[in-house]
């Protein structure tokens, strides 16, 4: 039986999967020269650049309409100081593109054939110009998300979703270093994050998605787990921490919080790992962007939780490539994310006050 989104989420999965085994096989080949540092001061690898590259490719070719709105650009990369770094790009992405098929992989998406040129590839990338906005269809794609936990060789995903008239229908996570069950941490890597609207949430084992293995159907307990604890950033730069660490206290939450890069984060909340995922703004003008928290928020919601900005907004991905006026994010399940948005309420009116 086909039911929506059949067959985007079957290119999703496969362009996902195929972005972890490249990023995970650069992490281990890495060289200190081959990681940038953009004019925001965050760092992007090769693995960035070559992950976009091949996610866009395929995107490309099994739906040349849609759009993409992607993180990274080839800028740097068509610059005469960086020809190093785009040879290694072109290699890393044709390594990806032309690896033989899988069972749930099709030729037609620009895979298993022949390796692509330099500008095609730079082409890709700047595929993910797009700026974003609130009608029609659009992918959007981080192709490393939390790359600065990527470098230190901790969590890090590749993301990808689709929005429709600025709803997301579709959204897919792959997280290589995340184990696949939270209660054997030092167990089996690698899973796949998949949800569609309408269709539930599920966990898919990164070595083989689409096989024989039954995916795993995600629910986020309406009180959040036991006991409660919050998943936040491990960058201090990136949220408010001394901000989660009051509400955690008003929550009366006593475990320790979970600090892990990326939107790993939600796919632990989805799967009942954590209770609450909390990210305030720092106060810099940060915008939080699109591609940061579309697919998260279908997997939060699909799940069964609720995901608002700090206020009990609905996060809005139909202005452009970013989330506009940022009032963080709050995702939980049903009955303590309201309870964390009265304690936020608590924590700002105290702050106001300057208690
Ligand atoms: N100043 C900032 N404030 C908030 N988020 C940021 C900031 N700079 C970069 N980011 C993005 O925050 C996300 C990671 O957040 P977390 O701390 O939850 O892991 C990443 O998408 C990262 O970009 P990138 O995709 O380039 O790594
Ligand atoms: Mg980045
Ligand atoms: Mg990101
Ligand atoms: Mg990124």
């Amino acid at each position: 039986m086909s039911t929506a989104y059949d067959a985007e989420r079957q290119v999703a999965v496969a362009a996902v999967r195929r972005a972890c085994v490249l990023t995970s096989s650069v992490f281990n080949k890495l060289v200190r020269n081959e990681t940038l540092t953009k004019d925001d001061k965050s760092p992007v690898t090769v693995g960035d650049f070559s992950a976009q590259a091949l996610v866009n490719t395929m995107l490309g070719r099994a739906f040349p309409d849609d759009p993409i709105v992607g993180e990274e650009d080839s800028a740097d990369l068509r610059d005469p100081s960086g020809a190093a770094l785009r040879d290694r790009v072109v290699a890393l992405a044709n390594e990806a593109l032309t690896a033989p098929l899988e069972a749930h992989e099709k030729a037609e998406w620009g895979i298993g054939g022949r390796a692509l040129t330099a500008d095609e590839l730079l082409a890709a990338i700047d595929r993910g110009n797009h700026a974003g906005g609130r009608t029609g269809r659009m992918w959007t794609l981080d192709p490393i998300d939390g790359t600065k936990g990527f470098l230190r060789g901790e969590q890090y995903a590749v993301c990808l979703a689709l929005v429709v008239d600025a709803r997301v229908e579709l959204g897919v996570i792959g997280c290589p270093n995340l184990p696949a069950d939270p209660a054997q941490p030092g167990g089996a890597r690698g899973c796949i994050f998949v949800a569609v609207r309408g269709q539930g949430a599920h966990q898919l084992p990164l070595a083989d998605p689409l096989g024989a293995a039954p995916p795993r159907r995600l629910a986020i307990p309406a009180f959040g787990a036991d006991p409660l604890n919050l998943l936040e950033s491990v960058e201090k730069a990136h949220a408010k921490l001394s901000f989660n660490e009051r509400v955690a206290q008003i929550l009366g939450v006593t475990r320790a919080p979970t600090r892990m890069d990326s939107q790993a984060k939600y796919c632990a909340l989805a799967r009942g790992d954590g209770g609450v995922y909390l990210r305030m703004p720092t106060g810099t003008g940060y915008r939080e962007k699109i591609w940061d928290h579309a697919p998260g928020s279908v997997l939060v919601e699909e799940a069964g939780g609720v995901i608002t900005d700090s206020r009990g907004e609905p996060l809005d991905f139909g202005l452009g490539r970013t989330l506009g006026e940022n009032f963080g994010v709050v995702a939980a399940g049903k009955e303590v994310h309201s309870r964390v948005l009265g304690a936020i309420k608590r924590a700002k009116e105290e702050e106001a006050q300057g208690q």
